[in-house]
């Protein structure tokens, strides 16, 4: 852990997201606002269950890709939380069991243009700028506003624009066009190696491991006998 030397309260960002897969531009919006911000940490949250998406790639892979994605960054960690609670996930309940852990610490909870104009529909959206100050990122094709929202608890921040999403990423690996420096080369490998987002890849579920969605730790657990 890294603590700020002056002994004033730790600075924390959360970086939720699906993160299927994760990319640079999760990862540029997450060091800007660290950066910026004066962050010590930024802690990305794979979602469980993101309920307002259809069928994602089981929850291990997510998490895997993410750990891997964040692994060089000594600010940067990957939080369990969503996946371990189970049912569907709720931002409430990720910065309610974040907090928890370090209830000193000051929140930061770091979203980019799309995911901002649609907090609204989010549960308890009312009682969520009591848990984090909310930072809004640029993002290309995306309106950045902050109109619906209460004064003074979000911050909006311009950041280097990547026109990257998961679902290009997705297409592309299923139609075999490269995603190469659009996400991580340890990424890359790893959709590679368990042949995800291809026909017959592990069964996009609402979340958590399918019926035909062996992970990475069911193959290491199998390996290790
Ligand atoms: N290129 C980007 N620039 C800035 N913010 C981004 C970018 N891509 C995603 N984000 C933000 O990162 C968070 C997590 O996004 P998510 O994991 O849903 O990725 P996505 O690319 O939007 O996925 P999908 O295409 O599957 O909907 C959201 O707050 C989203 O707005
Ligand atoms: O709390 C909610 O109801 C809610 C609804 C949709 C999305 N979110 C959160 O927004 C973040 C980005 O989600 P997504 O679906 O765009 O990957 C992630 O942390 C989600 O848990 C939260």
């Amino acid at each position: 852990m890294i603590r700020p030397p002056d002994g004033r309260r730790r600075r924390i960002g959360v970086m939720g997201g699906t993160f299927d897969p994760i990319h640079h531009g999760h990862l540029v919006a997450a060091s800007e606002v660290s950066h910026l911000f004066g962050l010590d940490e930024v802690v990305f949250v794979p979602t469980g269950q993101p309920w307002q998406k259809e069928s994602v790639t089981p929850a291990e892979h997510r998490y895997l890709m993410t750990v891997i994605a964040t692994a060089a960054n000594p600010r940067f960690s990957v939080s369990r939380v969503d996946i371990e609670r189970g049912g569907p996930t709720y931002t409430l309940d990720t910065l309610r069991d974040l907090r928890a852990q370090e209830p000193e610490a000051e929140w930061f909870f770091i979203t980019g243009a799309d995911a901002l104009s649609a907090i609204m529909s989010w549960k308890d959206v009312d009682q969520l700028f009591e848990l984090a100050h909310f930072v809004g990122v640029t993002r290309p094709g995306y309106q950045l506003t902050d109109r619906a929202l209460p004064n003074g608890s979000a911050t909006l921040l311009e950041v280097p624009a990547l026109a990257i999403s998961s679902t290009d990423c997705r297409r592309r690996v299923a139609g075999g066009v490269p995603v190469w420096y659009l996400v991580p080369d340890g990424v890359v490998q790893y959709i590679a190696k368990y042949g995800l987002y291809r026909e017959g890849a592990p069964a996009p579920t609402n979340g958590m491991v399918g019926p035909a969605g062996g992970t990475a730790q069911d193959e290491q657990q199998e390996e290790a006998g």
